[in-house]
């Protein structure tokens, strides 16, 4: 580890992290061309798909618009995938734009009002709108009306002006962030759940086929164990794979080939990289499997503290290898297992304590 007057270099375990559940600029690259296009091609998530179904087709037979739906859940789950669905399953267009973009009311003001009757607007990162947009988005959804203001001051009047019914699909990592009346006004919410090892089996063998690469059903499982339940990084992993059999084998993936490939990518059995063990790794070895302070953890690993917080524990939490407790973190057994290490034997005398909080 490099060390100079501003102390260890951070982030270094943070580059170009191959688990990571969020977008980077080669998957935005590739997801469109292995996006599902319609509910049927979708795997899993057979709560939301269900319902959604119902929901779409009532709309259908009505010849009515569907009501706005609201979707949550964690990065790469397929937020985005089934927005478009939904505008394909209605035969509708799609708008889509995000949180971050609507910086004021009058951005939102001049989307909501070039909509045609019945389209789609997608919202992505809904929970991240401003005040006045949001405000504004709670009359559109309701009453399909927005007031105009125009001018300043005293002066100022409200235009009102009315609005073709439209469907408004938000997508959320932070459901619990939206303010509920914000919240109330979605007619159906779908909670996307991170996917199972077979479901993830089931999105490899779709991507492998349209990537036209060949895998057979121990090599998908490999990778299937590997991504973290999440579609996203099942497709990041198959592209890294793909490249291995092609520069070592004969382009065919089996189990070994998987298994090989994402060891030289770090990425272990179980979907932790680099990043993750090295938390554990020292948790383990510097401070006895804890409890011990999040600063502390994250000083000693070398990143910040929100790299440790935000980054590498929700899995690991998830996962059942790491505890947050008032005391501090602490690695479980399993955590010990998976790392092949042995708890060293408390002798009482509160050892443990020093490095508390
Ligand atoms: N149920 C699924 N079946 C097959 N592929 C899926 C499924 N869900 C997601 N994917 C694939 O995973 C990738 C990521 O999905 P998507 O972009 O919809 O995630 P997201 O929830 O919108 O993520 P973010 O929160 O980062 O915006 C896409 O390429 C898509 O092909
Ligand atoms: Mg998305």
């Amino acid at each position: 580890m490099n060390w100079d007057e501003t102390g260890p270099d951070t982030g270094e375990l943070l580059d170009e992290r191959l688990v990571a559940a969020g977008a980077d600029g080669e998957d935005t690259a590739v997801e469109a061309a292995l996006r599902p296009k319609d509910l049927d091609e979708f795997v899993g998530q057979e709560t939301v798909r269900e319902q959604l179904d119902l929901v779409l087709k009532a709309a259908l037979a009505r010849g009515a618009t569907a009501d706005h739906v609201l979707l949550s859940g964690a990065p790469g789950l397929g937020k985005t995938t089934l927005s478009m669905i939904i505008a394909a399953e209605m035969n509708a267009p799609i708008r889509i734009t995000s949180g971050p973009a609507i910086q004021h009311a009058g951005d939102l003001a001049a989307i909501l009002s070039s909509l045609q009757e019945g389209e789609v607007l997608f919202l992505d990162e809904i929970h991240r709108m401003s005040r006045p947009a949001e405000e504004m988005l709670y009359m559109a959804m309701e009453d399909f009306r927005v007031d105009v203001i125009v001018g300043k001051g005293p002066g100022a009047t409200a235009i009102p002006l009315e609005l073709p019914p439209f469907t408004l699909v938000g997508a959320t990592t932070r459901a619990g962030l939206l303010p509920p009346p914000l919240r109330d006004r979605f007619g159906f919410t779908g909670h996307m759940e991170f996917y199972t090892p077979v479901e993830l089996e089931r999105v490899i063998h779709r991507s492998a086929r349209l990537l036209d690469v060949g895998i057979d059903v121990e090599g998908a499982a490999e990778i299937a164990g590997r991504s973290r339940g999440t579609p996203r990084i099942a497709n990041r992993l198959l592209r890294r794979v793909r490249d291995y059999a092609q520069v070592k084998a004969d382009g065919r993936i089996d189990r070994d080939i998987a298994a090989a490939a994402l060891q030289v990518y770090e990425v272990d059995a179980r979907g932790l990289d680099r990043l993750d063990r090295a938390v554990l790794g020292a948790l383990m070895k510097l401070f006895g499997g804890g409890p011990v302070g999040l600063s502390t953890l994250a000083v000693a690993v070398g990143e910040e503290r929100e790299t440790v917080e935000e980054v590498a524990e929700p899995f690991l939490v998830r996962e059942g290898l790491l505890a947050r407790t008032p005391r501090g973190r602490v690695a479980t057994p399993a955590a010990w297992a998976h790392l092949g290490l042995v708890p060293p034997q408390h002798d009482g005398k509160g050892q443990q304590g020093l490095f508390g909080a």
